[in-house]
């Protein structure tokens, strides 16, 4: 990967993220010089139930940071910065005085909290915590979680209230561990990470200790909560000893920093397991209306944060892996788009992927998958393709929420992510959305997300003006599609949606 015309410093990043633990370093253009990557285990224990062990993460983490240093052939000289980019919402508890999780991670993509969640929506109420958090009342987020592990694992919550346990998403876990772990590690998140909590304040950008109490979760175990770009700490030992640790950013928020959406309306969908479309709202907190979310999109240093509309969906990449893994029907996920591409369209086949209920605009946990619309005509292949398809309408629902909550029009949508290398994909976007979807030269917008904040932290780069410097376009896709052929399609996957709903009765879940 080492460019022999490529000269230091450098920027390292880190993306702690679902499927793989990764570390990139950049140079000053924003190009990559080496990366390194693992994979961890998904653990399963129950139906709906999805965990990570944070040792192993932590492990990984440690050893993808001196593969990409070694791969790059640089020392912790070269290197002026690291940040820290993560899945977002999964959670941790810890032993501050062992530095051993008391379980494992509870991943965002778990549902054991649903029950939970109804309880709360009944006793706080739902409005309660959108209206402080910008959240709906879901599994997907992380203090549910940590309600969950308080009420279930033995004698845990005393020692939470003596102060011996400590909580943190990936980011803050990775930080506290970097900087010296029970030798002093700082314990520390940032407000990106923080919003996805359910216990921030989204106005005052604190904890909010009605919410945690509400939520039964002392304060005692919560990180300090900081901005997304500056020094945290140094890194207490390791390849890049002494190396200032200087950004975090949940992965979306890093994809959207990485895709310089750094203006008010400027948008981009990240496409991996799931999608995450993110639009900049600079300081002003979008309520939705509509079933997005409204986050923090970053905050650099002391600078007033920047607020973004977000929409969620669950399942996208996750569904060709399906595909592959589940149904044998491709050998590979790039197989999707040749299986897809050998029909002319959908043989009037839609694919509503809700294996986890259905995440924005919708929050209904008792959806489940269907596959509607099914003759004797239809193939494999048409299958395939309103597989593809899923996608792009998933994430047209988002586009139009985003518009009524903001009144902001799309005119271009930036994307990235591992879908985005699926030409059939990108142009069946194109022609959903009606809108021009570009990608950039660096596909790998998260950790250079992250990459930049930790930049700019530093002095590495001086303004955001220099990223937005860096931003090459690689690709474009144009709408082709014919206006009353879209509406048509349309309302056929609105209505594959529609079938979804309420597969689960209260009980079932
Ligand atoms: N050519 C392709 N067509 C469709 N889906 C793809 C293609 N290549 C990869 N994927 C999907 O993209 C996802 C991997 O993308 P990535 O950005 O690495 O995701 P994550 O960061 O969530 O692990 C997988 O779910 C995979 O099924
Ligand atoms: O790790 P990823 O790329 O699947 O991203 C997961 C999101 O942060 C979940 O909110």
């Amino acid at each position: 990967m080492t460019d022999a015309h490529t000269a230091g410093p450098f920027i390292a990043a880190i993306d702690q993220g679902t499927t793989s633990s990764r570390c990139i370093v950049f140079d000053k253009d924003g190009r990559i010089v080496s990366v390194d990557q693992k994979e961890h285990e998904q653990i399963f224990p129950k139906p709906g139930w999805v965990e990570h062990n944070a040792t192993e993460i932590w492990n990984n983490v440690q050893e993808v940071v001196a593969g990409a240093i070694e791969k790059g052939g640089i020392t912790a000289a070269d290197v002026k910065a690291v940040g820290i980019t993560n899945q977002r919402e999964t959670t941790l508890l810890w032993d501050k005085n062992t530095g051993e999780p008391v379980h494992n991670a509870i991943v965002w993509q778990d549902t054991r909290t649903d029950a939970l969640c109804r309880e709360l929506g009944r006793n706080v109420g739902q409005d309660r915590f959108r209206r402080e958090t910008g959240l709906p009342l879901a599994s997907y987020f992380s203090g549910p979680k940590v309600r969950w592990m308080l009420d279930n694992i033995e004698g845990l919550r005393e020692r939470a209230e003596r102060g011996d346990i400590l909580f943190g998403t990936m980011d803050s876990w990775v930080i506290w561990n970097l900087t010296g772990g029970v030798n002093g590690g700082r314990h520390v998140t940032d407000v990106t990470n923080a919003s996805r909590t359910m216990l921030m304040n989204l106005h005052t950008m604190e904890w909010d200790e009605k919410i945690a109490q509400s939520m039964e979760v002392p304060m005692e175990v919560l990180p300090e909560i900081r901005s997304s770009a500056e020094v945290y700490g140094e890194v207490k030992e390791g390849v890049l000893a002494g190396v200032p640790v200087a950004s975090a950013l949940g992965d979306q928020q890093a994809a959207l920093f990485g895709q310089t959406c750094f203006s008010e309306g400027e948008a981009k969908s990240t496409y991996g397991t799931g999608t995450f479309l993110l639009m900049n709202t600079g300081s002003k907190i979008i309520n939705s209306y509509s079933g997005l979310v409204t986050t923090v999109g970053y905050k650099i240093g002391d600078e007033a944060p920047v607020y973004s509309l977000e929409g969620s969906i669950a399942v996208t990449g996750a569904l060709v892996q399906w595909m592959r893994d589940q149904m044998g029907l491709i050998n590979s996920a790039p197989e999707i788009e040749t299986l897809a591409a050998s029909v002319e369209d959908n043989g009037g086949a839609y694919f509503v992927p809700a294996f986890s209920g259905l995440f924005a605009p919708y929050w209904r946990s008792d959806a489940r998958g269907v596959i509607a619309g099914l003759t004797r005509y239809v193939t494999k292949a048409h299958i395939a393709r309103a597989v593809l398809e899923a996608t792009a309408w998933q994430t047209r629902e988002i586009t139009d929420a985003m518009t009524k909550d903001s009144g902001v029009e799309l005119t271009a949508l930036k994307v990235d992510g591992g879908m985005t290398s699926n030409n059939l994909l990108m142009q069946t976007l194109s022609d959903f959305l009606d809108v021009p979807v570009v990608r950039p030269m660096v596909a790998e917008t998260t950790c250079l997300g992250a990459a930049y904040a930790a930049g700019l932290a530093v002095g590495f780069w001086p303004d955001t003006d220099a990223l937005r410097a860096n931003w090459r376009r690689a690709a474009e896709w144009t709408p082709h599609m014919d206006a009353a052929k879209r509406d048509h399609e349309y309302k056929f996957w609105l209505k594959a949606v529609e079938r979804t709903m309420g597969w689960l009765e209260h009980d079932d879940s």
